[in-house]
């Protein structure tokens, strides 16, 4: 969330005995500005801030109102930072390290976060304290004296940091005061004509808050394995100074201008801050190397407070002005600070678990399924229009029997129609002759047939035509030679047709041939004419069995049509399964390609989940055993340094007694050396 950065002003009490001669600064409430000895206000010269601090304002209001809300947020994951800016000895030390009966804002900070911590039962800690010093632009390691001119580097894990800066654990809030006791030793400090004791480095006490909630067995792995990581750091800068003033020469000279160029840069970063986004594009955090490593405090992901001293004394106004308009500018600032959580190779583990779970999930769940349900409905279709093809075949093929049988039922009957218009045509032929021989005309007429078809003599089947080549001495007509056979024909004209197939595959018998006289029927003969008239009978009834025939061959041929027409429609029907079928099969193809993709790719997610679940375990069984080490080596440290207490104190009895045996000694001589003296 983007906030403002806490800026306020703290005024020390006057150390000059002189009171002011034209002007002094008034404070009210929030407000400090110039005013005239008389009272009036200077114009321009009046500036608000979060919290403007009298002389009379002790460290420990200073950190209820300005720091504490920033220490209690590095607690909960935010990154914080509070810092102390002014001219030499307007108060900086004063504020941050305190005095015994007043202790600084780094001793409450301390206290503070572990009291806090102590509130917390629901999370573990972890805290790690350093302590360096920006001495003429070179980080010093205040914890180690060994670490000189440490580097800065800049990692995505780490962000920007101070290699090989020494690191310690703490346990509680003594721990670190003692810690900061002994680094205070090795800081840098000078005398000057405006501080007996300045700072002559910027100091910057860092707490590094990691914590992680206590598990409670929860699925969630955001809730209890996240771990929150931030960086607290409290910053005593060295004051801004005038060498006119301070008298500097030498050592402090230099160290005075190495100090005066880390602020100036320091205020250039905030001017560029505070002059808002558009013409901020560069902020030159890397010309000095305070506002590199202060670069998340300003700007940045942090919450951070800034106390600036002033001195009130008349002498100072144009160093106390110089550093409110750097305050004021300070509070245009805007940070951005969030919960610092990073999570833990368990929570990464249970994170990844319920991924692989989720991916499963939707797998097999909503695609999987679905495609498998696309699958079964199109396997299920595919086997409807097989069947239904299948059938669509059987049909299909049973209408072309019949379809062939009825056509040759149909050339069955057509021959047989012919067979016996050319027998009736034969018979009638013969008949008109006989009658024209011995009737009147009007009985030959008897035998006419009006719808009669007239054939030719040789329009019988073509093997009966042989008949008719018969040499002329044959006796019979020769319409009689296209007779199948003598008893067949006899049959036929006795009143009873014989099987009419028969009639073709008779085998064609030599006719014996007749003197003519003898087998010219005798016209006059009863027996004949009653033939006859049986033969006309017969011919009637065929008469009509033919046209019965030829109706039904009629109807034959419509619903030859019809099938025809049904045959094709099923003929498309049948395309347009088979085009169909064609497309389910191609599609089931492409998902069962696009199934088997999934798959493998669910596979390869599988592989590469376990092997980081390795890894990730691997690495767990690492952190392990580095924290045992760890911690084996504190308690080594913690007994090594009982046993030196218990030698130093064990020595200096030794040493006590050592002197007392020595004086015994002394004595002794001496007192031997008298007696020696006085028996000579
Ligand atoms: N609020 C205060 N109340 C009482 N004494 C103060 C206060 N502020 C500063 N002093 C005293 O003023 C003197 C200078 O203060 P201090 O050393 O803290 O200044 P400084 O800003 O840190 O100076 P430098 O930049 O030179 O290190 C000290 O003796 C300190 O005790």
């Amino acid at each position: 969330m983007a906030e403002k950065i806490c800026v306020a002003v703290r005024v020390r009490p006057s150390i000059s005995e002189e009171s002011p001669s034209g002007t002094f600064w008034k404070i009210e409430d929030n407000r400090i500005s110039l005013h005239k000895l008389h009272g009036t206000p200077i114009s321009g010269l009046s500036y608000a801030f979060d919290h403007v601090f009298d002389e009379s304002c002790s460290n420990s209001k200073v950190y209820e109102l300005l720091t504490k809300d920033v220490i209690h947020a590095a607690v909960d994951g935010f990154n914080g930072t509070a810092f102390a800016y002014g001219q030499t000895s307007s108060g900086k030390t004063f504020t941050m390290n305190g005095s015994l009966n007043d202790p600084g804002i780094i001793h409450r900070a301390v206290n503070d976060v572990f009291q806090k911590i102590q509130m917390i039962s629901d999370r573990e800690f972890l805290i790690r304290v350093s302590y360096m010093e920006i001495y003429n632009e070179e980080i010093n390691d205040l914890f180690a004296v060994e670490n000189q001119k440490l580097p800065i580097h800049e990692s995505l894990e780490r962000g920007i940091f101070v290699a090989g800066l020494r690191e310690e654990i703490v346990n509680n809030a003594e721990q670190v005061i003692k810690l900061l006791e002994s680094g205070e030793v090795n800081r840098h400090f000078g005398e000057t004509n405006m501080n007996a004791r300045s700072s002559r480095s910027h100091t910057i006490f860092r707490m590094v808050i990691e914590s992680k909630g206590i598990d409670t067995g929860s699925s969630d792995y955001s809730s209890s394995d996240a771990i929150r990581v931030s960086v607290l750091n409290l910053v005593d800068l060295a004051g801004s100074e005038r060498i006119a003033k301070t008298g500097a020469g030498g050592v402090r000279l230099k160290e005075g201008k190495y100090i005066n160029k880390s602020l100036m840069v320091l205020g250039n970063v905030i001017n560029k801050l505070s002059n808002g986004a558009k013409q901020r594009a560069h902020i030159p955090y890397r010309d000095s190397k305070l506002t590199r490593i202060l670069q998340t405090a300003l700007g940045g992901n942090a919450k951070t407070s800034i106390i600036c001293t002033v001195a009130p004394e008349e002498v100072h106004i144009e160093e106390t002005k110089g550093t409110l308009q750097f305050a004021s500018r300070a509070k245009r600032i805007t940070n951005c600070a969030q919960v610092n959580e990073i999570l833990t190779d368990a929570a990464l583990l249970k994170r990844q678990q319920l991924e692989i779970e989720d991916l499963r999930r939707k797998l097999q769940g909503s695609r999987s399924e679905v495609l498998e349900q696309e699958i079964l409905k199109l396997r299920n279709d595919m086997l409807k229009y097989e069947l239904e093809r299948e059938k669509l075949e059987m049909e299909l093929e049973e209408e072309r029997r019949s379809h062939k049988e009825r056509e040759q039922h149909i050339r069955d009957q057509q021959l047989k129609i012919k067979n016996l218009s050319s027998l009736v045509s034969d018979g009638n032929r013969s008949s008109s002759q006989d009658s024209m021989k011995e009737s009147p005309k009007d009985e030959c007429n008897d035998f006419k047939t009006p719808c009669f078809k007239e054939t030719s003599n040789n329009a019988f089947v073509a093997k009966r035509s042989n008949y008719s080549e018969l040499p002329d001495f044959s006796p019979l007509p020769d319409s009689f030679s296209n007779v199948a056979d003598e008893d067949t024909w006899f049959k036929m004209n006795k009143g009873y047709i014989a099987d009419l197939d028969s009639l073709q595959t008779t085998p064609a018998r030599k006719v014996q041939s007749f003197p003519p006289q003898d087998i010219t029927p005798d016209c006059s003969n009863d027996n004949y004419k009653l033939e006859l008239q049986n033969l006309k009978t017969q011919l009637e009834l065929v008469i009509k069995e033919k046209d019965e025939l030829q109706r039904k061959h009629e109807e034959e041929v419509q619903i030859n049509r019809r099938l025809m027409g049904e045959i094709s429609e099923l003929k498309q029907e049948l395309d347009l399964s088979n085009n169909s079928l064609e497309s389910s099969a191609q599609r089931y193809g492409n998902l069962e390609r696009e199934f088997q993709k999934l798959k493998d790719e669910r596979d390869s997610l599988l592989q590469t989940v376990s092997e980081s679940s390795k890894n990730i375990t691997f690495l767990t069984d690492q952190k392990e055993n580095i924290l045992k080490d760890l911690n084996c080596e504190v308690q080594r440290r913690k007994d090594l340094e009982a046993e030196i207490k218990q030698f130093s104190v064990a020595f200096a009895s030794r040493q006590r007694s050592l002197a007392s045996i020595h004086g015994e000694f002394k004595s002794k001589i001496e007192k031997l050396r008298a007696e020696k003296l006085v028996r000579y």
